[in-house]
């Protein structure tokens, strides 16, 4: 097994071994809210093979520099990272849909006509922010096609989303927001009505990452984005 394999392995555990009880614990699907269909698979603890990859690829070497991006054929991690998150996907959609038949209801990680399109993922982001940085609200690009994957690291923050129809609330009636908690390590998909009719947000700046009453020490942040480019013909 290739170095970079074995760093993957360590983040995402073995999918070759789907019986093993290491991938029942590697996964726990959670979602904030039910509306919000955008869930986040955490990962175990290392999460540091991103923060390798990330500083192998020299983005970032310049104090500066705070985003890097890829289009078309993806660096053989991301591809490796695209296969990974297909997998978490694939196991996390059977776990949940054990779980949820229990409880009746309909489960659904990620749909799958976006799972098994090829490629998964055709662009890249990746972006560094410093303690008090963040995103503001906003819906992705309409270039970008549905189905969405962010893998959080390093410091925890709460990403917050808001329904798009809420853009005309006054000061006296602030929009809803759900939180979402972002651990290291952490993946987010974001499909349907969450890539689409909800906004989503970072807000670092004090005051603003608040999770079950205690404000997060906010560090420095990288994140990697994934999405596939919509067609144009
Ligand atoms: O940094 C993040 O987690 C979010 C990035 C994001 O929303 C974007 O690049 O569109
Ligand atoms: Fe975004």
């Amino acid at each position: 097994m290739d170095e970079l394999q074995t760093i993957l392995t360590e983040a995402f555990g073995d999918s070759s071994d789907s019986e093993g009880e290491e991938e029942e614990q590697l996964l726990h699907a959670y979602s904030a809210e039910n509306q919000v269909n955008g869930k986040a698979l955490t990962g175990q603890s290392s999460h540091s093979c991103f923060l390798i990859v990330v500083a192998a690829e020299g983005w970032f070497a310049e104090s500066s520099s705070n985003q890097a991006m890829r289009f078309g054929d993806l660096p053989g991690w991301a591809v490796e990272l695209s296969r990974s998150i297909h997998e978490v996907i694939l196991f996390g959609s059977y776990a949940a849909e054990l779980e949820n038949c229990e409880k009746g209801k309909e489960a659904c990680i990620f749909p799958q006509d976006l799972l098994w399109r090829e490629p998964l993922f055709d662009q890249l982001i990746a972006n560094k922010y410093q303690p008090g940085e963040g995103i503001c609200p906003h819906v992705d690009l309409m270039r970008f096609e549905d189905g969405i994957a962010i893998v959080s690291l390093e410091s925890s923050c709460v990403m917050h989303f808001s329904r798009v129809e809420n853009e005309t609330c006054s000061a006296q009636d602030p929009p809803h927001k759900t939180p979402v908690l972002l651990t290291p390590g952490c993946l987010i998909l974001m499909w349907g009505e969450a890539r689409y009719l909800w906004k989503h947000e970072i807000n670092r700046k004090p005051g603003f990452q608040i999770w079950e009453g205690q404000e997060i020490d906010q560090k420095k942040r990288i994140s990697v984005t994934l999405r596939k480019l919509g067609r144009t013909d």
